[in-house]
């Protein structure tokens, strides 16, 4: 059931409805997150959700809740939260101007208030001055009442000022949040391509990219239950982990699906590498706390690919992604560098 088809039916059913029609067409839970993405599917507004969720419908693999909770950190989540870091920026900007307004406000009023003091010595020397002494007297006093109030406005707006530094510290740490997989604890996708960039702006020599899936792992999902399918993503992301030279950055791409970005590496290096972290998974045998049952040794298949001058994330993963697909055709279980 693709958005623009079904608009063109005359269906006036509301949208809600044909949400939830949606996921019981493809056996998803009611969950908010599939709702969500439903719901914006059907609704047809964001062109590249549709477009995500149509290449899943048209491939030969189902819809789970996995693949919708990514379209949904992909498409909505990094959207919504950018909104939220510009709000921040935009709030900070404005509090930032304002007090500088009101602090040269408050040195002009002292400014006046010290051409008074002035003035009023230079009226010791005018005779019959009482009246305009008086007067005088009255102007500098109004004027430090001024001063007094600008100064308490000024120690508000500090204050203010300071809780939005607050705000903004709380923005950032949710940022970093929704950078990291929470299962693994690794950057997430969002936070590799940032990552990345960054790295890309800085680096001397270029960075090797591994990509590394997990072989099979419906079966293994399919065999011992999604649980256990969580748990040897955990291991694979502490195997990676501890192989991984200090500035490398590590990321789960999604699913069952890892990176590993390695700053000035060759390619010699990075294929060394990927096999060091293919054999350490090989090797790994877990066992099922409460039954004893030993869980099949499960692998990992590796694309490597080093980047090319200038060569941007997405060509470069690209290469690694080929490569990735290469080793899988080759019988899994092995390296493939992309020439
Ligand atoms: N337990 C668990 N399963 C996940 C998660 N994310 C994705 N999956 C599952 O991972 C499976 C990936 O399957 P495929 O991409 O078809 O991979 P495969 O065919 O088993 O293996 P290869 O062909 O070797 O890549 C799907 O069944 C998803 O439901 C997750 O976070 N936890």
């Amino acid at each position: 059931m693709k958005p623009s088809q079904n608009d063109k039916s005359g269906a006036r059913s509301d949208l809600g409805e044909r949400a939830l029609a949606f996921l019981a067409q493809h056996r998803l839970s009611a969950s908010p997150i599939n709702y969500w993405v439903a719901h914006d599917y059907i609704r047809g507004n964001d062109p590249s959700l549709c477009e995500a969720l149509n290449s899943v419908i048209g491939s030969s693999s189902a819809i789970d809740d996995f693949v919708v909770r990514e379209i949904y950190e992909q498409h909505v989540a990094g959207e919504a939260l950018r909104r939220f870091h510009g709000m921040g920026e935009g709030i900070e900007k404005l509090l930032g101007s304002l007090l500088g307004d009101v602090l040269s406000a408050s040195r002009n009023t002292s400014g006046l208030q010290a051409s008074l003091t002035e003035n009023l010595g230079r009226l010791d020397e005018v005779r019959d001055s009482s009246g305009l002494r008086a007067i005088a007297q009255n102007l500098a006093q109004a004027a430090l009442a001024a001063n007094e109030s600008n100064a308490a406005l000024k120690k508000s707006l500090e204050a203010t000022e300071q809780e939005t530094r607050l705000l903004r510290g709380e923005l950032d740490k949710h940022r970093r949040e929704a950078m990291v997989d929470p299962l693994t604890g690794l950057l997430n996708r969002r936070g590799m391509l940032i990552e990345a960039a960054k790295l890309f702006d800085s680096s001397d020599g270029p960075p090797a990219l591994l990509v590394m899936d997990i072989d099979h792992f419906k079966r293994i999902n399919d065999t011992y239950g999604h649980a256990v399918g969580d748990i040897v993503i955990q291991k694979v992301a502490e195997a990676m982990l501890a192989i991984a030279p200090d500035q490398a950055m590590t990321a789960r791409f999604g699913g069952e699906e890892f990176v590993m970005l390695v700053p000035n590496a060759s390619i010699d290096r990075a294929q060394q590498l990927a096999e060091k972290v293919r054999t350490s998974i090989e090797r790994l045998r877990l066992v099922r706390r409460h039954d004893k049952l030993e869980i099949a040794p499960f692998t990992i298949s590796v694309g490597v690919a080093l980047r090319q001058r200038e060569e941007s994330i997405e060509p470069l993963f690209d290469r690694a992604d080929k490569a990735l697909y290469r080793a899988k055709h080759n019988g899994r279980n092995c390296v493939v560098a992309s020439s």
